[in-house]
């Protein structure tokens, strides 16, 4: 059998991942209304590795990405980016952090309207003053179709187009780790696959660290390891998953206990 059950990665692991938690908690809200989104979940996410976030509806995945992307604070514990701790930096550290050294990928695309395909894709190294990298952005825009519509704007694009121009923005900047949240919900079977493979890719082929929240698990099968959420606490780890295991694991989840 493929899948097996990792143990828990250890502190010397985490200081060498790209992105981990530290027995992260974030309660939404207070006294009889308290919502424990996250209840003490450590986990690292290596370098170069296609890491899928999956649970049931509510069991903490979108607050997890979002407090290791500095998107939200944490009520405790460590969000480690490299070896900076993001529960540690005010606003002003993490709007560069999020613009410098994260790359992010919407289900719904998130693109300026009224910028045209290659601005969108430039925009957040225009906002932090660098150059792109030409060589880099050629090939990302080769990779991904997009050379004949680097002038339309989004309205005049696909979702699948659409999406792919978020791809190039979020790995044009060679970003430490790329946050995708349900990056084919919005799209077709055939756009969904284009846009896993092209991350897949990426991890190989670039050094891309990806972490990625899906709940569908023919994406999570692109990825190299799936963790599995459960009412705000790691409930399994998966690796070389392939879609029948992934599926089983969500089901047993899902099972009464
Ligand atoms: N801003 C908020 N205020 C209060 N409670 C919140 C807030 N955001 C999330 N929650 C609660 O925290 C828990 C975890 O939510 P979260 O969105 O992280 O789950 P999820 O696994 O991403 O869910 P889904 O798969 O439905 O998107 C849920 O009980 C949710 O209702």
């Amino acid at each position: 059998m493929r899948t097996q059950h990792r143990a828990d990665p250890t502190a010397e692991q985490h200081s060498l991942a790209a992105v981990a938690a530290v027995d992260l908690v974030k309660v939404y809200g207070r006294g009889d209304t308290a919502v424990r989104a996250l209840d003490g979940v450590t986990v690292g996410f290596g370098r170069a590795e296609f890491t899928a976030i999956m649970g049931p509806s509510g069991s903490g995945k979108s607050t997890l990405m979002h407090c290791l992307a500095g998107l939200d604070t944490a009520t405790s514990g460590q969000a480690m980016l490299g070896g900076t701790d993001l529960t540690r930096q005010g606003d002003r550290v993490l709007t560069k952090v999020r613009r410098e050294r994260i790359g992010f990928v919407f289900q719904s695309f998130n693109l300026l309207p009224q910028l045209t395909a290659a601005r969108n894709i430039t925009l957040p190294l225009d906002l932090a003053g660098r150059r792109p990298d030409r060589a880099l952005f050629d090939h990302l825009v080769g990779v991904l179709g997009l050379a004949d519509r680097l002038g339309h704007r989004p309205s005049e694009l696909s979702g699948g187009q659409q999406q792919r121009v978020a791809l190039a923005r979020a790995l044009v900047a060679r970003p430490e780790v790329v946050f995708a949240d349900e990056p084919t919900g919005n799209l077709d079977s055939r756009s969904g696959a284009e846009v896993l493979s092209f991350l897949r890719t990426s991890v190989r082929e670039l050094g891309q660290t990806v972490v990625m929240v899906t709940h569908d698990p023919t994406a999570a099968a692109y990825a190299d390891r799936v963790v599995l959420l459960a009412d705000g606490r790691i409930a399994g780890d998966l690796a070389q998953p392939d879609r029948a295991t992934v599926t089983e694991a969500l089901q047993s989840l899902a099972a009464p206990r």
